[in-house]
């Protein structure tokens, strides 16, 4: 018998209806907090009971949930978590991402039912005095914890692969984190450069999160925060090592942030700059894309191929290295390590 081994051409299509579903399934675990219940293994029967739900449908609900990867099925009928539940989808976890995750399934979801209305008006971005309180808050759920799961330890990959910088080791080091949401990175900096000191910049209120984090961290008297506008003030300070992901998105002028960005680097300083980009290659444009459509209809900015080295040359860095890094939240980023001249 022949058996077909090739998927139909329409399968991708099929796939992201089916997707609808898996989103919803996911969302609805979340909000109910079905993994917390499947801490200990439980049957269907005692996890309805304990959820409220009807029993033959909860079946249905783990079983797909177990298609994805974030249930096990344990003997005699017992449903468990995954590792990957376990590590990323408790509410307490350490590395938890069950706010962020929530988050990021609800606001895509909400941004495709505007969909088709974005297409016919001109609404753009709200102004950046409105949605400061918004960011602040991030800074507090979805930011602080895809830093701590994901960003952070991305950086430490990072730093590890580019031991070489050259650094004096006797020599003090000014770091600054720009657009520094939650603060973890400039504190994950921080810790691995022993004799650095740096500078935290964000809005007022988001700066403000990012302060308690430093504090908890017992780094206050080593990094400071600065607050402002950045489409209209800038951190002051000269910097050996500025470190600026996922910001120029939101910024009225990106090249002149990026102007004041060289103009702030102390002679032989370096810039890592992380941002998604709007890729020639399709493969790597379908992976950023349905993040960033939201955005972008919304009038932010997505940097095409070849913007951001063109920019960073007009601006007078050396971009060292370019490469694209698929361990950061939610669509991969193109890092560019820079150095100013001497
Ligand atoms: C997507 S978050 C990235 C946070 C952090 N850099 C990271 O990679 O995790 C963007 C950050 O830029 C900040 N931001 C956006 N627009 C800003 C503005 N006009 N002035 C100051 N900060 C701004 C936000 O408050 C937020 O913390």
């Amino acid at each position: 018998m022949m058996t077909a081994t090739i998927p139909h051409d329409l399968q991708p299509a099929w796939d992201l209806a089916g997707a609808q579903v898996q989103a919803k399934a996911l969302e609805v675990a979340l909000q109910k907090r079905l993994f917390e219940v499947l801490i200990e293994p439980q049957t269907v029967e005692a996890i309805a009971q304990k959820l409220a739900l009807t029993s033959n449908k909860v079946s249905v609900w783990l079983e797909l949930l177990w298609s994805m990867g974030y249930l096990e099925k344990l003997e005699e009928s017992h449903f468990g978590i995954s590792v990957t539940t376990q590590r990323y989808l408790l509410v307490d976890a350490t590395q938890s991402c069950a706010q962020a995750v929530l988050f990021r399934l609800q606001t895509l979801r909400q941004f495709g039912e505007q969909f088709e209305s974005l297409l016919s008006n001109d609404a753009t971005t709200a102004s950046t005095s409105d949605i400061s309180p918004a960011w602040a808050q991030a800074a507090k759920a979805q930011i602080f914890e895809e830093q701590r799961a994901v960003t952070v330890p991305a950086l430490e990959r990072i730093l590890s692969r580019y031991k070489a910088l050259d650094f004096d080791p006797n020599k003090p080091l000014h770091c600054l984190d720009l657009g520094a949401g939650a603060g973890l990175i400039s504190i994950t900096l921080l810790q691995h450069f022993q004799n650095a000191t740096g500078v935290a910049f964000d809005f007022p209120a988001t700066a403000d999160v990012a302060k308690q984090h430093i504090a908890e961290a017992g780094l206050s008297k080593r990094l400071a925060v600065q607050s402002g506008n950045l489409n209209e003030d800038y951190p002051t300070g000269q910097f050996d090592l500025i470190w600026c992901s996922s910001v120029l998105h939101f910024m009225d002028r990106p090249q002149q942030v990026l102007q004041r960005i060289a103009a702030s680097l102390a002679p032989k300083g370096y810039l890592f700059l992380l941002h998604a980009e709007h890729s020639s290659d399709q493969q790597q444009a379908a992976k950023v894309l349905p993040f960033y459509t939201p955005m972008m209809m919304k009038g932010n900015y997505l940097p095409q191929t070849e913007d951001l080295s063109r920019q960073l040359k007009s601006v007078g860095l050396q971009v060292l290295q370019s490469e694209w890094l698929l361990d950061f939240p939610m669509a991969p980023v193109r890092l560019y390590l820079c150095q100013k001249g001497g």
